[in-house]
């Protein structure tokens, strides 16, 4: 149990992956498609209450990553450009408008909390991010669904780095003491050397070899930062597919359990 007072206990924190909302080898396309279907699992999960308190956080795809890349910056190496941080903060926001909207056309009490406002890397870039969690916890208990997104973050000694979504994850889930996470992602899990979903997953060396970056342009890792992001991580968590969402959002374990 965490003994942060924020803490709202059974919270479920779920990542819609940037490669599932956005067709991530196309600047700035969306998959309206899948966001869709991603919005409908969730508006179903909040009607049928199978979940009750819900943080979304979702990825840059082929907003965020393009953006960044394009300025050389990544979530080690920041700029002190502000027109390079408004392109990708903007970029972000963007698609963070478009997914409150697909939300709230649903019926979803879904709010932004932009993290390049609220949260920094005081030590630096090597160092622990700090995001204040009392919007998003408060938010929350006010009967919202916060949806926070990958962003710029301020960085000592760096200007403006990366914060992914698969940081936020980790670090909201920790601050809220969260229930569950879940990682939906444009691939129905980890998978092995085959193209076998791995169902369980408890040491990064164990799956070391076959964990590459993404198959896009990525500045935050692809899966192997995010497996290793998700180990360490107190509740557990599930990456899967768009197929396993409502399963997901139903209290299973579809694809891969990290734990
Ligand atoms: N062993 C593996 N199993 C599954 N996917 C893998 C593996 N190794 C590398 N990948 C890559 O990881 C990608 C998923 O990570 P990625 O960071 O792109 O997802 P995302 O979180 O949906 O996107 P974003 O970072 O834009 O939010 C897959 O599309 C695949 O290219
Ligand atoms: C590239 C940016 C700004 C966001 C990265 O977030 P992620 O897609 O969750 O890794």
């Amino acid at each position: 149990m965490s003994d942060d007072p924020d803490a709202v206990g059974d919270a479920v924190v779920l990542k819609l992956g940037g490669s599932l909302i956005t067709e991530k080898d196309r600047p700035e396309t969306l998959d309206g498609e899948s966001l869709a279907a991603a919005c409908d699992a969730i508006a179903g999960a909040l009607d049928e209450g199978t979940v009750a308190r819900l943080v979304v956080v979702h990825g840059g795809g082929s907003f965020g990553h393009h953006h960044a890349s394009e300025h050389g910056v990544s979530t080690t190496t920041g700029t002190r450009d502000a027109d390079a941080v408004m392109e990708i903060h903007g970029a972000m926001t963007t698609l963070n408008r478009v997914v409150l909207s697909r939300l709230q056309e649903r019926g979803v009490p879904a709010v932004p909390v932009h993290p390049l406002s609220v949260s920094a890397r005081p030590e630096g870039s090597d160092g622990d991010l700090d995001l204040p969690i009392a919007s998003t916890a408060t938010l929350l208990g006010e009967g919202f669904v916060p949806v926070l997104h990958g962003d710029g973050v301020a960085t000592a000694d760096a200007g403006v780095t990366v914060v992914s979504g698969d940081e936020l994850i980790v670090e909201l889930a920790t601050r809220l003491d969260a229930r569950r996470v879940g990682v939906c992602s444009t691939v129905p899990g980890v998978l092995d050397a085959d193209g076998t979903v791995i169902p369980a997953i408890d040491s990064f060396e164990a799956v070391a070899d076959v964990l590459g970056g993404s198959e896009s342009t990525d500045v935050s890792g692809g899966m192997a930062a995010k497996v290793r992001e998700l180990l360490a991580l107190d509740p557990p968590a599930s990456v899967f597919g768009a197929d396993g969402l409502v399963s997901f959002l139903r209290g299973e374990d579809p694809g891969t359990r990290i734990d």
